[in-house]
């Protein structure tokens, strides 16, 4: 199946009892057993729900992969993934990521003994002088939030295997519909369903999806043992914003283009970053491992003033001055004070996340009336 028919139909059937097209939220927390184990195949919705699996198995044919596994938020999935390894364990992550994720590296698991690499990988070939016996996982975003890095996925994954280490990726700014990680040789893909999946700013859910079954039980264990689950009317929410997740990225896709290229264009502006640029640094490997480049982007502006950076934020109207991303509505954000402000400014500083960078969820408005948003804002500078 094509992706667009995939997001329709994978993993979904007409409810045995009923024959209800949609998946019915199964609002229940435990099942009738007719004897001590002699149940379903649903026991507690902690370990098994319904409308849940419809979602996992959706998820793993978006990624074309085999084990599914939801969370209640992205990051209580990479949470799961981390607690695979123990005390004295090393693991290299690309240096510019999510500000929550670097946050639970290093203010939480590394309490438990598990030591974390923050590095550059925009050139994979220079990873190599961070591996030792205690090395076990590289953790990688691309594009990367907020910068719009692009880390080559097949050379990442080559360097995993040969240094037999488990690769995961979170492909949260990408979305299913542009990337597909396992493809490439990711062992694990990652996704803060919150954005692109769910696209409509109203549920927050992490997924996991894994084609090794001792990895997925491992998973599974993790997800049950841990509990960070999420609901079914969520798991609903996200299965019906997946129906639409083709139609939503190609406008975010062609709203992006518009917006990158106005900016660039802007004299006010001093840099853009996104991927589909032919000037971006790793364009060539976008245009090889992404099917188009997304609604995702970061700018500075001339003179680098923070003031100037929340005026224009003050006065974007159609842009809402919010965390997240990938929802339908347009969002402007200001990395430095917001979504990565528990990283430190010196360690932001190293990745070229000034004080100034705004980022832009670009949504699926029509693009005018976005570019005359960005015209009108800028001007009060
Ligand atoms: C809330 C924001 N990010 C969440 C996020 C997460 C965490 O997902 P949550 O569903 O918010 O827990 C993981 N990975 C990436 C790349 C993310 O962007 C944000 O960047 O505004």
């Amino acid at each position: 199946m094509k992706f667009g028919t995939k997001a329709i139909h994978a993993g979904v059937s007409p409810d045995p009892s009923t024959g209800a097209i949609m998946t019915p939220i199964y609002q229940t927390s435990t099942y009738v057993q007719k004897s001590p184990g002699d149940h379903q195949g649903y026991e507690y919705s902690r370990t098994h729900n319904p409308t849940r699996t419809a979602l996992q198995n959706s998820l793993a044919a978006l990624e074309n992969g085999k084990h599914g596994i939801c969370f209640s938020s992205g990051l209580g999935a990479i949470d799961s993934v981390v607690k695979l390894f123990n005390p004295g364990d090393e693991i290299i992550s690309t240096n510019d990521l999510y500000g929550g994720t670097y946050r639970l590296f290093t203010k939480v698991f590394e309490r438990y003994g598990i030591k974390f690499h923050f590095v550059p990988m925009s050139d994979p070939s220079s990873l190599s002088s961070y591996v030792n016996e205690n090395t076990k996982m590289v953790w990688v975003e691309t594009p990367t939030n907020p910068m719009m890095n692009i880390i080559d996925l097949e050379a990442v994954a080559a360097f995993s295997k040969k240094h037999n280490l488990l690769l995961a990726v979170d492909n949260t700014f990408a979305s299913p519909y542009l990337q597909n990680p396992l493809d490439f040789g990711a062992d694990i893909v990652m996704h803060s369903v919150t954005k692109y999946l769910g696209g409509h700013s109203d549920v927050v859910m992490g997924a996991l999806v894994v084609n090794d079954d001792e990895l997925a039980s491992r998973l599974v264990f993790l997800q049950n043992a841990c509990g960070a689950t999420p609901g079914p009317q969520d798991c609903f929410l996200v299965l019906r914003g997946i129906k639409t997740l083709h139609l939503r990225m190609e406008r975010h896709c062609q709203n992006g283009k518009t917006i990158a290229a106005y900016l660039k264009n802007h004299p006010k502006v001093e840099k853009v970053y996104w991927p589909g640029f032919e000037g971006h640094p790793n364009h060539q490997v976008a245009k090889r491992q992404m099917r188009d480049f997304g609604g995702m982007i970061s700018f500075t502006l001339k003179g680098n003033r923070i003031e100037d950076a929340k005026t224009v934020m003050e006065n974007l109207e159609l842009f809402a001055l919010a965390e997240s991303l990938g929802g339908v509505e347009s969002l402007c954000g200001h990395p430095a004070s917001m979504t990565h402000a528990s990283i430190p400014k010196e360690e932001r500083e190293k990745v070229g996340l000034v004080d100034s960078l705004i980022r832009l969820s670009v949504g699926v408005e029509d693009a005018e009336d976005l570019k005359n948003d960005i015209l009108q804002a800028l001007a009060k500078i």
